[in-house]
């Protein structure tokens, strides 16, 4: 039974490391939600402890209530145990509300926490046999504090477990297949396997038919449909009963759309979901990158590097056009390359050659950290009609720490 402990209070994590090891149970701690998402993507958990009160003093519960929110619209078998402070009891009881399965009040016996371990890995293990195949356990999440992905995940969560076909769009590398994967493996189809029919130009008549055998009764993924030829799209319109229907297309939504015949258009796009583009989630760059740099630190057995500000300033500043899957390929060359303590622009490798006219693009042409910096910021502030709060969170520092560097910088 592997938990994990959601707590910026280390003594905590400990303590109730040491009482879930007593009950044969394994536990990781988690010092903030952004770390947690992190391992929840490597890694499935059986049982969840989320403390509510992130910031010390701070009693509402907001930070950790969104967190069981998230958790709840990610994965709604989580079984979620709270903690929270005497002064919280009516914070647990809204908490039990919204998908929490139980709440532990500091200062706790130990026998209180034991119990409520076992009585949670119970119903865990109940929910686990009842409604997971092995596959989803090896799913990873889709990450990201965007409300865009945040409506995507509830939609998943929404939709999956219906037969309704669903049409994926959004920009190349952006997340399309694992939001299908996702989809498939929330279904009420997922013993069956998902059969990917990847669309091309070449592809004939014989091939598609054969591929929509294999799914009967189960899950077809069209992959990239746009790129099958038009006239045979009333062709597959017309055979594409007894299935459940998942496509992807690259491009935007009003283009995929163009670019389908009615018929099909018609059979595909019950739901809708449109990924967007990482040039407009400025704070899931940040959220990505640190996420990759621990998954690749973790797979290629070298220590984990936080990022330097100005590494993290020219992956803000990127467009990134090849999405998620080029910041996941420049953070692991990044993870390889780098020798010193932090990962620095110089191990990133990012090329400005593809967008000559990005203003924020970090530039290959001028390495100096100093003017780099700088011209980051006004670009932030800019952007950000010097709105301080804003071009902080865009630079991935705090208000204080972007008056400091506005300061050196005569700003
Ligand atoms: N939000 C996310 N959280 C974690 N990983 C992500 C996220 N989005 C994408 N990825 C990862 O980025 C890579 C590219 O994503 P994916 O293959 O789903 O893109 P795609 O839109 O289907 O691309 P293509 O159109 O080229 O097929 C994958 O390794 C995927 O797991």
């Amino acid at each position: 039974m592997q938990i994990l402990c959601i707590d910026d209070d280390a003594d905590i994590v400990q303590a109730a490391g040491l009482i879930a090891r007593r009950k044969g149970m394994q536990l990781t701690g988690a010092e903030n939600p952004q770390v947690a998402w992190s391992l929840l993507a490597e890694q499935r958990f059986d049982l969840i402890l989320l403390d509510l009160n992130f910031a010390r003093g701070n009693t509402s519960g907001e930070e950790g209530f969104r967190m069981l929110t998230d958790l709840t619209a990610a994965d709604p078998h989580a079984v979620v145990i709270v903690i929270t402070g005497h002064s919280g009891i009516n914070i647990a009881v809204e908490a039990m509300r919204a998908g929490a399965s139980d709440f532990v009040i500091k200062p706790w016996s130990n026998d209180t926490l034991a119990s409520k371990l076992e009585r949670a890995a119970t119903l865990a293990r109940a929910r686990y046999r009842s409604s997971f195949s092995p596959e989803e356990a090896a799913t990873p999440l889709l990450l990201g504090e965007d409300s865009a992905i945040k409506r995507i995940r509830t939609l998943i969560t929404r939709i999956a477990p219906t037969a309704a076909p669903v049409l994926i769009t959004g920009p190349a590398g952006a997340g399309k297949s694992l939001t299908a994967q996702l989809v498939h493996r929330r279904s009420a189809l997922n013993e069956n396997p998902l059969i990917r029919l990847p669309a091309h130009a070449d592809l004939d008549e014989a091939s598609i038919s054969s591929a929509l055998e294999q799914a009967r009764g189960g899950t077809v993924l069209l992959d990239n449909v746009v790129e099958l030829p038009r006239a045979l799209h009333p062709w597959l319109a017309a055979r594409l009963e007894g299935m459940r229907i998942i496509a992807t297309a690259r491009g935007e939504r009003g283009m995929v759309r163009a670019a389908l015949d009615a018929d099909l258009l018609y059979r595909l796009n019950t739901i809708e979901i449109e990924v967007p583009s990482l040039k407009e989630r400025c704070a899931d760059k940040a959220l990505l990158a640190r996420h990759f740099v621990e998954r690749f630190s973790r797979r290629h057995g070298v220590p984990v590097r936080t990022l330097s500000d100005e590494a993290l300033g020219a992956i803000l500043a990127d467009d990134w056009p090849d999405e998620v899957r080029g910041l996941q390929q420049a953070i692991e060359r990044a993870v390889l390359l780098a020798g010193g303590e932090e990962i620095v622009v110089a191990d990133l490798g990012i090329d400005s050659s593809h967008a000559p006219d990005a203003p924020l693009r970090a530039g290959a042409a001028d390495l100096n950290l100093d003017r780099t910096e700088r011209r980051l910021i006004e670009a932030a502030l800019d952007r950000h009609r010097f709105n301080i709060s804003r071009a902080a969170e865009e630079l991935g520092l705090t208000r204080a720490a972007l008056y400091r560097r506005m300061a050196k910088h005569g700003l």
